[in-house]
């Protein structure tokens, strides 16, 4: 089954059509990313499938389920790691987890466990004990994103997971999140595109609204008759700017 498939799906603001008719496919334990430059579309399009705004028309199917209709369903499968986590900094790392794992609803014991499988997995097993203000910004993120995760998940989506860090933080933090391939899927919005290199299966590219061109790095590099996707995403976005 997939896990993501949109079908004709728009978002209008006024006179602006932000999403238009998207077209998406997104497999199960995939990571994918979303390509665009600055308002192309790709937070709107996180913003519908994650229930925060409805589309004007179209539907997707997380899972198999509606966003129209299954949005309850769907919000108890999905998590989100904004760019903008509200990590509370003067909690250590687990008191954050636990917190966040209490706001859902888990008992105290529960929440625990689960704030304890998640430092394990996400390596931050040596920074549990320390307050998240004392945390270097790659740690910060990946706290946020381990926020996400404690939930378990089966559809995540960052938004620009590593906007902002040191080339150093972002590689490890590419590591943590390779480290979630096939467990969970993952849908990403990112302007770098040696992170979509390093990290995504599959790719798509929006331009106002529009998907243009969607498949693998070497499809999109094939069918602009490029060798690197920085080429071929100039030459499938260039029209926009
Ligand atoms: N609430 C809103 N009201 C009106 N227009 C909006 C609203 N949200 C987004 N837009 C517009 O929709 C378009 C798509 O915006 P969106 O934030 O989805 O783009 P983006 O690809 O995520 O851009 P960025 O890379 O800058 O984050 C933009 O023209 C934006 O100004």
């Amino acid at each position: 089954m997939d896990a993501i498939r949109t079908v004709d799906l728009t978002k209008r603001y006024g006179d602006l059509v932000a999403v238009d008719k998207e077209d998406l496919v997104v497999e199960e334990g995939a990571i994918f990313a979303l390509l665009g430059v600055n308002g192309a579309g790709k937070t709107t399009t996180i913003s519908m499938l994650t229930g925060l705004t409805r589309p004007t028309s179209g539907d997707a199917y997380l899972l198999g389920k509606s966003i129209l209709s299954d949005g309850a369903w769907i919000r108890e499968r999905i998590n989100v790691a904004p760019q903008q986590t509200a990590v509370a900094e003067n909690l250590t790392v687990r008191e954050n987890l636990e917190l966040i794992a209490g706001v859902y609803g888990q008992p105290h014991r529960k929440a625990a466990a689960n704030a304890e499988r998640v430092i394990g997995e996400f390596g931050l097993a040596g920074v549990a004990r320390q307050r998240a203000k004392v945390l270097s910004g790659g740690m910060q993120r990946r706290l946020s994103i381990a926020m996400a995760l404690i939930t378990d998940p089966r559809i995540l989506f960052l938004d620009e997971p590593t906007v902002g860090l040191d080339v150093f933080a972002r590689r490890e933090l590419w590591d943590a999140i390779t480290s979630l391939k096939g467990k969970v899927t993952m849908l990403l919005t990112t302007h770098y595109l040696e992170e979509v290199e390093h990290l995504a299966d599959s790719v798509a590219v929006m331009v106002s609204g529009k998907v243009v061109a969607s498949g693998t790095v070497a499809d999109l590099e094939r069918r602009s008759g490029t060798d690197t996707l920085e080429d071929a995403f100039v030459k499938l976005a260039g029209g926009s700017r």
